[in-house]
């Protein structure tokens, strides 16, 4: 090594030791901490009884401290990981939380990544350096320093940037890299400028994110909701953060990045999640699907409720005081009038009806007895008589039946004559018939939507389940008293010293019987309430929700402070969106904004080149994103006789595997021929699984079709049969185009009859390698 070179060694070597001796510091800190809280949440939970009002001021120090300690541990790996150094000789770190020194006037140690203060870190560029002189990003492993990459912002780095004007550009690339794991990472160290935008933008109004596969756009959505929750916390704690995703294979794979961010005031969801007390776990086409989620079902679930609010042909008989009684048909009709004319959901405009009934019947029995000889207080005594007649009460809820959203819905879509008069003004026939089903068929997604639709339409007449819930609150709580009180009780658990975490940990468990109650984070309050507003929506994959799947979530954001983000290239849905203005324009005209992110940290070029072809074959004036890698692997193609395909792919997926180490590999295929091969290849392959449940990601293999794998990435992608795939819906083209954006390192494309012409660039250059 030269002399400079051994300079060099020896200048890192130092800057290595010095920047240990601070994490060390800083580390010291958390311990520090950690130690703190848990002694403060031992204190909280030994403190039993009191007023009720001590109680659930107890019950919210218990859920913060556990909450604080949840955050500190997430920190615990990667907590330091950058560093700025001033013009003026001032240096901060950059790091997971806010760490400060109570020694020195609160002087920072550790800045919060989402701080006002860590902002140059992630948008200082030597053409803009706002102050930087240097930005250093660590590597780290657990709590040692391993290396650190420095950027020097000055004029001349202004001149050799890259254009794509990335920051901490070898970390970033070292970063992407690495073999996936099968859960998304979080990105807070290397944020890039045009991601930082997106992520600090105000929290006002809707703002759209659109930008191609890759950009990020999901690792932002999350990263906004941490940091809104930080910037906006009095705001935010209070009604929390709704994350939606398209299905729960993806709220599993982006699970783990929030808690690592050290929020917890987030619900993540599917829409089809959103509705208390239903698990959709149904399925069916997707051109049903499609129907369900168009506006006009609003017309159909309209009809099905006031096909509800029925008069007799004639009037309906019924024995009173063991005399005729009849319901005449002008009564209900009036009744029926004036009921609709209050303009109340159907549950609570039958009382208006029912009243009316009643008027009715009394005179009617009162015109019976002699209506002269009785008085005000003779009536009044008919009237309550009848209403605790059981056959008049039958009579009535023929007529005007109260009703749950999930009874409806069952019984609109299972009975031909109800769905007939329904859909009658909006559907034909064959796609009535093509709604149609068995009473009892499991909800699915597309059911949510009409399900809270038909919940607004109905209205809920819930004070008896409010004070049954009540009721149910006050035990709960009763029972954890007594618990803690037994606790207190124990020589063992009162005696401070011998406390450790170990009894925290159960502690915790038994906090956990406050769930219910008071210490509930609004994320969780919001999951078991339909009418919950959130203080923000952010949703992912947004171009792929239907008309109706949107006036749900306009529904629990009333404030439309929404993010969201999506790409109209890769709509999949039928019922999804093709235009952002066109979806939004009802709820809110022109006033929300659109940003885009135009980089590609996935997809290497040689993958995007080709990607970029199908683009360009879809009716659209979007710009592929830029990749910011290549991977040195061109994508190969395989032709394979269509009756051999489920026997050469174990093969060539195999290979695959072989390449990517302990990386994953995706193979995607037609609906129809997974449903058709998929059993056989799965057992094949040592360790490959059809992609049905949310934890099969982490297989090193899994078989999916291109809806399940949308959102998701894979170190190598094997996708079969391009042009079925292609041809397989009206929006078949967009699906080629997620599926050939889904590898971080390979591609492989397996095909029987000739390749789409879209496709034509990767036999041309890839050629037909493999096997
Ligand atoms: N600034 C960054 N630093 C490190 N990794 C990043 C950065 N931005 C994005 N990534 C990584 O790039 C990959 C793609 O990100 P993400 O899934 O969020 O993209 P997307 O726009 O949602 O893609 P798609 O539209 O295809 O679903 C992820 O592995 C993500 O962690």
């Amino acid at each position: 090594m030269s002399d400079a070179g051994v300079d060099r060694e020896t200048v890192r070597t130092e800057e290595i030791a010095a920047e240990q001796r601070y994490l060390n510091v800083l580390y010291g800190k958390l311990d520090d901490l950690r130690a703190e809280t848990i002694q403060r949440l031992k204190d909280t939970l030994r403190d039993s009884g009191g007023p009720p009002q001590a109680r659930t001021e107890r019950d919210i120090s218990t859920r913060m401290y556990t909450d604080k300690l949840t955050q500190l541990s997430a920190v615990e790996h990667g907590m330091c990981f950058g560093r700025l150094d001033l013009d003026g000789g001032e240096t901060f770190h950059v790091g997971r939380i806010g760490l400060f020194d109570e020694d020195d006037e609160y002087e920072p140690l550790l800045l919060d990544w989402r701080a006002p203060a860590a902002r140059p870190f992630y948008l200082a560029t030597a053409a803009a350096r706002d102050g930087v002189q240097r930005r250093r990003h660590l590597k780290t492993s657990w709590r040692k320093v391993l290396d650190y990459e420095d950027e020097i912002l000055d004029l001349d780095a202004a001149e050799q940037g890259s254009d794509l004007g990335l920051a901490g550009e070898a970390t970033l690339l070292a970063r992407l890299d690495a073999r996936r794991t099968g859960q998304m990472q979080d990105i807070v160290s290397t944020i890039q400028a045009e991601q930082d935008r997106v992520i600090r933008a105000g929290m006002n109004g809707v703002l759209v994110v659109q930008g191609g596969p890759g950009t990020g756009k999901t690792a932002v959505a999350l990263h906004r909701a941490a940091y809104l929750l930080y910037t906006f916390r009095e705001q935010l704690s209070k009604r929390g953060v709704l994350v939606v995703g398209p299905n729960p294979t993806f709220l599993r794979y982006i699970g783990q990045v929030l808690p690592s961010l050290g929020e917890t005031g987030v619900l993540l969801s599917t829409v089809g999640g959103l509705y208390p007390g239903i698990t959709a776990t149904g399925t069916e086409s997707a051109q049903v699907a499609e129907i369900k989620g168009r506006l006009s079902m609003t017309d159909v679930l309209n009809a099905a409720v006031r096909d509800r609010q029925q008069v007799p042909r004639d009037h309906v008989e019924v024995t009173f005081d063991r005399e005729p009684l009849h319901l005449h048909r002008k009564d209900a009709t009036a009744a029926r009038t004036r009921a609709r004319r209050t303009r109340r959901p159907h549950n609570l405009a039958r009382r208006v009806f029912r009243e009316e009934m009643f008027r009715a019947l009394t005179m009617q029995v009162a015109d019976r007895l002699g209506r002269e000889l009785l008085d005000r207080r003779d009536l009044d005594e008919i009237n309550v008589e009848l209403r605790a007649d059981p056959e008049v009460a039958r009579a009535l809820d023929e007529l005007w039946p109260e009703l749950t959203p999930k009874l409806l819905l069952d019984e609109l879509l299972s009975s031909p004559e109800r769905l007939a008069t329904a859909t009658a003004k909006v559907l034909g026939d064959a796609e009535r018939d093509a709604l149609s089903r068995p009473a009892g068929t499991p909800w699915t997604p597309a059911d949510v939507p009409l399900l809270d639709e038909i919940a607004e339409l109905l209205g809920e007449d819930d004070a008896q389940e409010r004070a049954d819930r009540e009721r149910a609150e006050r035990e709960e709580l009763a029972y954890a008293q007594g618990v803690l009180h037994i606790m207190e009780q124990d020589e063992e658990i009162a005696d401070e010293e011998r406390l450790r975490v170990s009894d925290v940990l159960d502690a915790e468990l038994l906090a956990e019987r406050f769930r219910t109650r008071s210490d509930l984070t609004a994320a969780e309050r919001a999951a078991e309430d339909r009418t919950w507003t959130f203080g923000h929506v952010i949703v992912d994959e947004a171009q792929e929700l239907s008309e109706m799947a949107w006036r749900v979530l306009m529904r629990r954001c009333p404030s439309r402070s929404m993010t969201l983000v999506g790409d109209v290239a890769q709509t999949g849905a039928l019922g999804g969106t093709q235009s952002w203005d066109q979806v939004l324009s009802p709820y809110v005209q022109d006033r929300w904004k659109q940003v885009e992110l135009t980089i590609n940290y996935r997809t290497p070029a040689e993958i995007m080149d080709i990607a970029t072809d199908v683009l360009a074959a879809m009716d659209t004036d979007l710009q592929p994103p830029r990749s910011v890698r290549t991977s040195g692997h061109q994508p190969w193609t395989r032709r394979v006789p269509a009756d051999e395909l489920t026997t050469t792919l174990p093969g060539l997926i195999g290979d695959e595997l072989r390449e990517v180490g302990d990386g994953r590999v995706a193979v995607l295929l037609p609906p129809a021929l997974l449903s058709e091969s998929g059993q056989q290849l799965a057992e094949a392959l040592p360790d490959a699984v059809i992609g049905t449940r949310p934890d099969d990601l982490e297989s090193p293999t899994v078989l999916l079709t291109v809806d399940q794998a949308k959102g998701l990435e894979f170190d190598s992608v094997l996708v079969v049969e391009p042009e079925a795939m292609a041809e397989a819906s009206e929006r078949g083209i967009n699906d080629l185009y997620v599926a050939l954006t889904r590898a971080t390192q390979r591609l492989g494309i397996v095909h029987s009859g000739d390749l789409p012409a879209v496709l034509a660039r990767s036999a041309e250059n890839g050629g037909a390698v493999a096997g």
